[in-house]
């Protein structure tokens, strides 16, 4: 049976349980797609309806918490997607925080009659995450994919930074990725294969102001992605990065003041003309971590509706959201 696990979470609860992806791209019922089939070198379920039997049961851990306060988040949208996605049904993943991770847990339950397993893990802590993944791995025998979406971020000017703030987003997001990574690799993808998707940013590729500490973390990702899918290729392991652009509804739509941006018109100047939603990143995530992209790894899928072509970068500007309510922790 297919399974999906979507993980991460700081002090709380992670929800683990089955997926079974039909037809997810391609629209052909009969031909069932289930996650991560190339990865461990079987056919491609896309083509042959047997390969896709033979590939059922897979499991993801993605490390992507839903906020206790914040009943919306980029790794709810794969769940949400699964949810409303005919031929997705029973898919979910992991979910954070105490109140949360019930409540999504039943939800999830409801909707797809599937298994759901809550962990909890510290990305910074190696023996939190190990601890998580053998639970997994106990319950469910297998784990296929890990999304690396845990991190920490606000707007800052580096001349305000701490040493010890830089140091602790740098922690979460790039110390997080590589231990868990790390983690699932020794414990799993190692003898099996599997598929690893980094959630970075765009913030490095210009040098977004106020926001060192998040840009130098997420561009250390996106090199890292380099060299595990350079390493770890050989073992049937697909490395890539998803990097999002501005995304409504989320907690870093909020800390990084893209209510302003949304409201003094900012995203007109993106491509696209606005900001991007869950379900669109949702979508990418997928795409990474199906056999669509069986031929891709090393690489940075970006996401942003061309917005880090286009989009100003202003300092005082920035400095300006800063102080506004909107982009208050
Ligand atoms: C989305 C963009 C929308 C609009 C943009 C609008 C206009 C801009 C135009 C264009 C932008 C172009 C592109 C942008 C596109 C995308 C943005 C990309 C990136 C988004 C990335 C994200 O990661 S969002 C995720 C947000 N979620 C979280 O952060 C949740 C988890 N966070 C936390 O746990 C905490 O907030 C934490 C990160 C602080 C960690 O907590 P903890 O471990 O408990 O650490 P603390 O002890 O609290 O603090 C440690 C040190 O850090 C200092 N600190 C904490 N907060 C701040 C702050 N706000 N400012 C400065 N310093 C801070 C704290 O003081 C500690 O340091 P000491 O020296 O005091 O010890
Ligand atoms: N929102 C956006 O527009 C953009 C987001 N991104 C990236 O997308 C991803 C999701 O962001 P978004 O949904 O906005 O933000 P969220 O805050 O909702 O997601 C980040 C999650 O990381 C978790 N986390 C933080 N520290 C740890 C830790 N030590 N161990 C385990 N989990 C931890 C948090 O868990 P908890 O709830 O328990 O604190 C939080 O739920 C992030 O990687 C972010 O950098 C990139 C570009 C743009």
């Amino acid at each position: 049976m297919p399974r999906l696990i979507i993980t991460h979470i700081k002090h709380s609860e992670l929800v683990i349980h089955p997926v079974r992806l039909k037809t997810l791209f391609h629209g052909q019922r009969s031909q069932p797609v289930s996650l991560g089939a190339l990865s461990r070198g079987v056919p491609d379920p896309c083509q042959d309806p047997r390969a896709a039997r033979a590939a059922r049961g897979k499991l993801c851990i993605p490390t992507w918490a839903l906020p206790a306060q914040h009943p919306v988040w980029l790794g709810y949208a794969v769940q949400e997607l699964s949810l409303a996605t005919p031929g997705l049904a029973g898919c979910s993943q992991a979910l954070s925080s105490l109140s949360w991770f019930f409540q999504a847990s039943k939800k999830l339950v409801a909707a797809t009659g599937q298994q759901c397993l809550p962990v909890s893990m510290d990305v910074r802590q190696p023996q939190s995450i190990a601890a998580a993944v053998d639970e997994a791995l106990q319950e469910f025998k297998r784990i296929d994919i890990l999304i690396n979406g845990a991190a920490g971020n606000f707007l800052c000017p580096a001349s305000a930074l701490s040493f010890n703030a830089f140091k602790t987003v740098i922690d979460i997001d790039t110390m997080g990725t590589f231990n868990t990574s790390k983690v699932l690799f020794e414990k799993y993808f190692r003898d099996h294969g599997g598929i690893i998707v980094n959630i970075t940013a765009t913030l490095s590729y210009r040098g977004q102001a106020l926001q060192v500490h998040a840009g130098a973390a997420k561009a250390a990702i996106e090199a890292m992605t380099r060299h595990l899918a350079v390493e770890w290729g050989p073992n049937k392991i697909r490395v890539n990065s998803l990097a999002p652009g501005p995304i409504s509804g989320t907690e870093g739509f909020r800390r990084l003041g893209g209510k302003f941006a949304e409201q003094s018109k900012q995203f007109s100047a993106i491509p696209l003309q606005r900001a991007g939603n869950k379900t669109e990143i949702a979508h990418s995530a997928l795409f990474l971590a199906s056999p669509l992209s069986s031929y891709v790894t090393g690489t940075t899928l970006v996401v942003d509706g061309g917005s880090w072509l286009t989009s100003p970068n202003s300092f005082s500007a920035l400095l300006g959201i800063a102080s506004s309510s909107s982009a208050k922790l």
